[in-house]
């Protein structure tokens, strides 16, 4: 098990992260979000023992890791950190740059390089130098180098960056399962939706380095504490419970997703069209309501300056 015990780090007397503090299975896959610059890559460098903290603590199976003041090389041998630079060697092929990370001795070798070629989709540029590879390639080939020694902890910054929609579902969907597989705790620092909520066993999000909220993906989008939590899975809307409801003078507001606004022929809750974007299933559209933009979808483009009705979750 991976604990972090209420880490607090600053690169200058500004703080950076306060007081994180998590645990993590062998196994797991741990998903952080948080908006730029919030502390993410910060925590991971952390875990993998590339920054020195004064305050708090990591630990691996009960055993405290040391951190870059008591080793040469920092980085501990059981993990693996893909930050987001990718860090592999340009003026050598594919299988050199991967076979870096596995032993000479190893007769199995070559055959691994292939298999881990496989799982990230790229068994045919074995021989190729890396600086003839595009970014979302290079990006690819830097997993399976960093999954090429089976480490017990996997630590990826931003993972699927450069890679393009059409592969990145099947590439996400490959590498999770060859985690899963092999018992590898895997946290993943990421912007995209569905690294967190479609993959990750549990969320943290971190907020200004504090670690704000920390649940499953269904718990944590069904129920977000915040409207800064739920912005991370969807549009948000943030409403006043008073300008839904008449009959309540009450100050507190209700977070809803565009989804979960409809239009009703029978509301009296008016909205003027502002826009309406194309999202393939739907349109999103953008609406004023008392003079707050707010986010709902619809079957159909609607015109903009248009009125409508809506209704809100039942409410109206
Ligand atoms: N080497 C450094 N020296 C000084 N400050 C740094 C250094 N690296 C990062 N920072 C600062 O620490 C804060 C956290 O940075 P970090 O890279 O951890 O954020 P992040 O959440 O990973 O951001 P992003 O999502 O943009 O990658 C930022 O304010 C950043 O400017």
């Amino acid at each position: 098990m991976l604990k972090v015990n209420n880490v607090s780090f600053g690169y200058t007397s500004k703080q950076v992260l306060n007081n994180i503090s998590f645990k993590a299975n062998k196994g797991d896959y741990i998903a952080i979000i948080g908006e730029s610059g919030c502390g993410k890559s910060t925590l991971l460098e952390i875990i993998y023992g590339l920054l020195h903290i004064e305050k708090g603590a990591v630990y691996w199976n009960d055993v405290k890791l040391l951190g870059p003041n008591f080793y040469l090389i920092p980085g501990e041998d059981f993990m693996k950190y893909l930050p987001q630079d990718f860090d592999l060697m340009p003026y050598i092929t594919v299988e050199e740059n991967i076979g870096k990370n596995i032993s000479s001795l190893d007769p199995n070798k070559l055959n691994r390089i292939k298999e881990l070629l496989e799982v990230v989709d790229m068994s045919d540029f074995l021989k190729t130098k890396v600086k003839n590879l595009s970014g979302g390639q290079k990006q690819r080939i830097a997993i399976a180098k960093v999954l090429a020694d089976e480490p017990e902890v996997l630590l990826l910054d931003e993972p699927f960056s450069h890679i393009d929609n059409f592969r990145k579902n099947h590439l996400r969907r490959n590498i999770f399962k060859y985690l899963k597989s092999k018992n590898i705790l895997c946290i993943v620092a990421t912007h995209d939706t569905t690294d967190a909520l479609s993959f990750a066993d549990e969320i943290l999000v971190i907020r200004e380095g504090v670690l704000v909220a920390r649940n499953t993906p269904e718990t944590l989008y069904s129920n977000p504490k915040s409207k800064y939590v739920a912005s991370f899975f969807n549009e948000i809307n943030e409403i006043l419970l008073s300008a839904i409801n008449p009959d309540t003078d009450s100050a507190e507001t209700i977070l809803l997703y565009p989804n979960e606004i409809k239009i009703s022929k029978t509301s009296e809750l008016k909205v003027k069209v502002v826009q309406s974007y194309f999202k393939g299933d739907f349109y999103l559209i953008e609406a004023l309501f008392n003079g707050n933009v707010i986010y709902f979808e619809h079957s159909n483009k609607l015109e903009i300056n248009q009125q409508v009705a809506v209704k809100i979750n039942n409410k109206s």
